[in-house]
């Protein structure tokens, strides 16, 4: 299984929000024949107002961006995880949620950020997805043709007992669709994701958006990147808008967690 994150840069232009993704797939799938395309958390629509965001939210299966995932991943014959979208909810908010599709265009999972991003970063940037975001309840995971793949979304991947649950639900590979700060990321992102990646024993795949959003107001990270069991970085798409994919070896995880079981060995949970 070969698994290709899509970095992007996404503003506040949703039509061409999903041009941009389409065309990364387009091109991602002709260099590198994946099985599976990951996209970043709020690929369709970053920046605007509240009102802006809000129209650009959408209900499923009859949005835009849905069905232009689901029309990816039919056409080209692939797995699209559709990193997030804005989805309506009640009481003027929406839940950030990643969508995934089979190679027939067939929903195969739905899941809702749970961790919200309410933070003064260091750069003196505060945010507040509460606000305007309803956080999610449910642990996800899905099948990919006999490989366990878990969702989470961003903020999620400062929370190990997340993960953990993922990895006792069977997770092999785990996604983290991104809009990683730059503020943050730069001290924390590759850290995290290879300790998450190392104490779960999985692959650990995240896609970020990259540059600025907003007017130029938040600049994200980048280094969309795939981690592989042992918390070797196997591939990195580094300051720019485009792809990197790798491999995703079974074999390679089981002598992993054969030779250093740690899902056995724990005595305090
Ligand atoms: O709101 C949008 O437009 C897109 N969503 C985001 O940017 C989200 C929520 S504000 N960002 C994060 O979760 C960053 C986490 C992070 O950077 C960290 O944990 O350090």
């Amino acid at each position: 299984m070969k698994i290709a994150t899509l970095q992007m840069n996404t503003q506040d232009d949703k039509a061409a929000n999903i041009a941009q993704a389409v065309s990364l797939i387009e091109t991602a799938v002709e260099a590198e024949r994946p099985d599976l395309v990951v996209l970043p958390e709020t690929f369709t629509y970053m920046g605007g107002t509240h009102e802006s965001r809000m129209a650009a939210a959408e209900t499923f299966p009859d949005g835009e961006a849905y069905r232009a995932m689901q029309e990816q991943a039919r056409k080209h014959g692939i797995f699209v995880h559709a990193g997030s979208m804005n989805e309506r909810a009640d009481g003027n908010k929406s839940f950030n949620t990643t969508v995934v599709f089979d190679r027939s265009g067939t929903e195969v999972a739905r899941y809702r950020k749970i961790h919200l991003f309410d933070v003064d970063t260091p750069g003196g940037l505060t945010y507040l997805e509460s606000e305007t975001v309803k956080r999610g309840e449910d642990i996800v995971t899905y099948d990919c043709e006999g490989v366990t793949v878990g969702c989470t979304i961003c903020y999620d991947l400062r929370f190990p007992e997340l993960y953990a649950k993922l990895a006792a639900a069977g997770a092999q590979v785990i996604m983290v669709p991104a809009a990683f700060t730059l503020q943050t990321g730069k001290d924390h992102w590759e850290v995290l994701l290879r300790a998450r990646a190392i104490e779960t024993q999985t692959y650990v795949v995240a896609c970020g958006q990259i540059f600025t959003h907003d007017n130029g107001k938040r600049p994200c990270y980048g280094h969309s990147m795939i981690v592989d069991p042992w918390g070797t970085k196997v591939a990195d798409c580094s300051d720019q808008v485009g792809f990197a994919a790798a491999r995703i070896d079974i074999g390679y995880l089981e002598k992993v967690r054969g030779s250093m079981p740690v899902a056995k060995h724990h005595v305090l949970v």
